[in-house]
């Protein structure tokens, strides 16, 4: 199938209509959840969006994505999330979903992130792909994403839900960005040649204990998989994938929360380790 070759309509919409459904004014609820980053974390959007609403979630977290790129935030990539049994068991949902990454979510390896900056953080272990060429084909086969990706990284993925107590179903998490705030990729990239993505461990520790544990597998099978609909996802949607972006590919075991004064280290097989400590 030929390549979808499009921009993203980014513009914030006052008002949208969905197919199925009434038109209606999504901006007050975007809003929102923009105003609870600062404001503390709020209900959760029942009563505006329907639970099972995908295209309001996705227009809502549309509009804020739009919002944040006019006010010069930096788009550096995609996180996918949702991807793991462990985790929708969790978090109570059983698809896939994903959110923008932003540059200025990203913490050093072996950094701080100040817990002034999060509300309920939780962190996870993945695999960070970072794209060497764009992905326009909504049909692209397995080997042509894995051949547009010039290297793979350890990650840790730091979500935070702004609704309170994470009593989230999934419209709010993906009207939420997809509950993504920070991440840390770590210093040895690796191409795909040789690594064992789908058998390699992971071990994430917290203070020096083991604290959440998992495998390449848990991603979707694969984590190239999750990345394959991302990649669709996007395509079909006129959002293509590009060179240079980085995917988060979800989380390999089950999602920790932080408390101040953690110290967090991911090991994973094959990409090495990735370090941050939570705290001022
Ligand atoms: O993606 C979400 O909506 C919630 C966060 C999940 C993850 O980051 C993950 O499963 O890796």
């Amino acid at each position: 199938m030929a390549g979808i070759e499009c921009k993203p309509d980014l513009t914030p919409r006052r008002a949208r209509t969905y197919p199925g459904v009434m038109e209606k004014d999504l901006e007050p609820t975007a809003r929102r959840l923009r105003e609870a980053y600062a404001a503390g974390p709020i209900a959760p959007l029942r009563d505006v969006l329907d639970p099972t609403d995908i295209d309001g979630a996705y227009a809502v977290q549309a509009i804020n994505t739009a919002h944040w790129i006019g006010e010069g935030r930096r788009l550096a990539g995609r996180k996918i999330g949702l991807t793991a049994k462990a985790v929708q068991a969790q978090l109570g949902v059983d698809r896939p979903d994903f959110g923008a990454l932003f540059e200025d979510m990203r913490v050093a390896d072996g950094g701080r992130l100040d817990p002034a900056r999060a509300i309920q953080p939780k962190a996870e272990a993945e695999i960070a792909f970072v794209l060497g060429r764009d992905i326009t084909d909504a049909d692209a086969s397995p080997e042509a994403i894995a051949g547009a990706i010039d290297h793979a990284v350890a990650a840790i993925e730091i979500v935070d839900s702004r609704i309170a107590d994470w009593k989230i179903s999934f419209a709010d998490t993906v009207a939420d960005n997809g509950s993504s705030a920070f991440f840390v990729l770590g210093d040895d990239p690796k191409p795909l040649a040789g690594l064992d993505l789908y058998s390699c461990g992971m071990v994430m520790e917290f203070n020096g204990a083991v604290v959440s544990l998992g495998a390449g597998a848990a991603c979707l099978g694969h984590p190239l998989n999750a990345v394959q609909w991302l990649a669709h996802t996007l395509a079909a949607r006129g959002q293509p994938l590009r060179a240079g972006d980085i995917l988060l590919s979800g989380a390999l075991g089950p999602m920790v929360a932080l408390t101040p004064g953690d110290e967090v280290r991911t090991r994973i097989g094959g990409l090495g380790t990735c370090t941050f400590t939570y705290g001022a």
